[in-house]
């Protein structure tokens, strides 16, 4: 991932947000709350990207692998057998700023969890490029936390990981278990939570932290209501302090509720990129 260099800022800050949309309901939305002087800046700069899977070994039954149709591809000099292609983003565009939620939403196998992979970096762009300001961090589903851990464990580990010290860890633990609601079973191991509880906790964990770049891959999906409201609560401080949140939920109220901007994905590409409610009234219908 390469990172954004002042002259790349200003020139890609001119360059049309969502080149790859049908439809564009405002390409720059304003930010919010004016409160911090890099507010309004770019922070993630998207441009023209495309993601593509590899999935080896979709061979059909026949082509499958035995000692007999290796020497033969062999003989024939042929490359491994079937290489199936995914291409899950499809020339995605856009520019994202400092004090920026932005709501990812639409079918199942758009491209959401993928885009927000590859802003984090931990998928290479087919072509196209992602550039970023800062350091993004991924809250996904599956966070890197250790199940055979207990709470409290990948609480000290998390922290760490995120950069903290010893002092800073001790001054967050109570808060992030008191956030995160799970109670005594911050002592057992994180295997015996239900999917919420650590749902919950890997929020309570990463939200401890501001970020520059928050990318949020349905960790709040599981949360009840009170838990949603103090999730919200904490997304729109880290937008105030002018970091940059994206959130992906298939939830709508959650999206709705939490987010200034919606980028809708549709087969790979950006279908509409805009305030909200225009947003989601329009993937309700469609
Ligand atoms: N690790 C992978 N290897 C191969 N293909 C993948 C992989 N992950 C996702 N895909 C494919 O890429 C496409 C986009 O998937 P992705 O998970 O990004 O969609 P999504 O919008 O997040 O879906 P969902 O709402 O179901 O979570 C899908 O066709 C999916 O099958």
């Amino acid at each position: 991932m390469a990172e954004l260099t002042e002259e790349q800022s200003r020139v890609k800050a001119e360059e049309p947000t969502a080149s790859g949309a049908d439809v564009k309901v405002h390409p720059a939305p304003e930010p919010a709350r004016p409160h911090d002087s890099r507010e309004g800046t770019p922070t993630v700069i998207v441009d023209d990207l495309h993601i593509i899977y590899r999935v080896y070994g979709a061979a059909t039954e026949a082509e499958k692998g035995n000692a007999a149709n290796a020497l033969m591809r062999l003989l024939k000099r042929q490359g491994r057998p079937q290489m199936k292609e995914i291409h899950a983003v499809r020339g995605v565009s856009f520019v994202a700023r400092h004090g920026d939620a932005i709501g990812l939403v639409g079918r199942n196998g758009s491209g959401k969890s993928t885009l927000l992979r590859a802003i984090a970096g931990l998928l290479p762009p087919h072509s196209g490029a992602v550039y970023t300001d800062g350091q993004p961090s991924l809250l996904g589903v599956n966070a890197a936390l250790m199940r055979e851990l207990t709470g409290e464990r990948n609480i000290v580990l998390g922290c760490y990981a995120m950069g903290m010290n010893p002092s800073q860890v001790k001054q967050k633990y109570d808060d992030i278990v008191d956030f995160s609601g799970i109670g005594e079973f911050v002592q057992f191991p994180m295997s015996t939570y239900s999917s919420g509880m650590g749902a919950r906790l890997r929020f309570a964990i990463a939200s401890a932290k501001s970020h520059d770049v928050l990318l949020i891959d349905e960790a709040l999906a599981t949360g009840d209501r009170e838990f949603r409201r103090k999730s919200q609560d904490r997304i729109k401080k880290m937008r105030e302090e002018a970091g940059t949140v994206f959130l992906v939920a298939h939830n709508l109220d959650v999206i709705e509720e939490t987010c200034n901007r919606v980028i809708w994905l549709h087969k790979g590409k950006i279908k509409m990129d805009g305030d909200p409610k225009t947003v989601l009234a329009a993937y309700n219908k469609g």
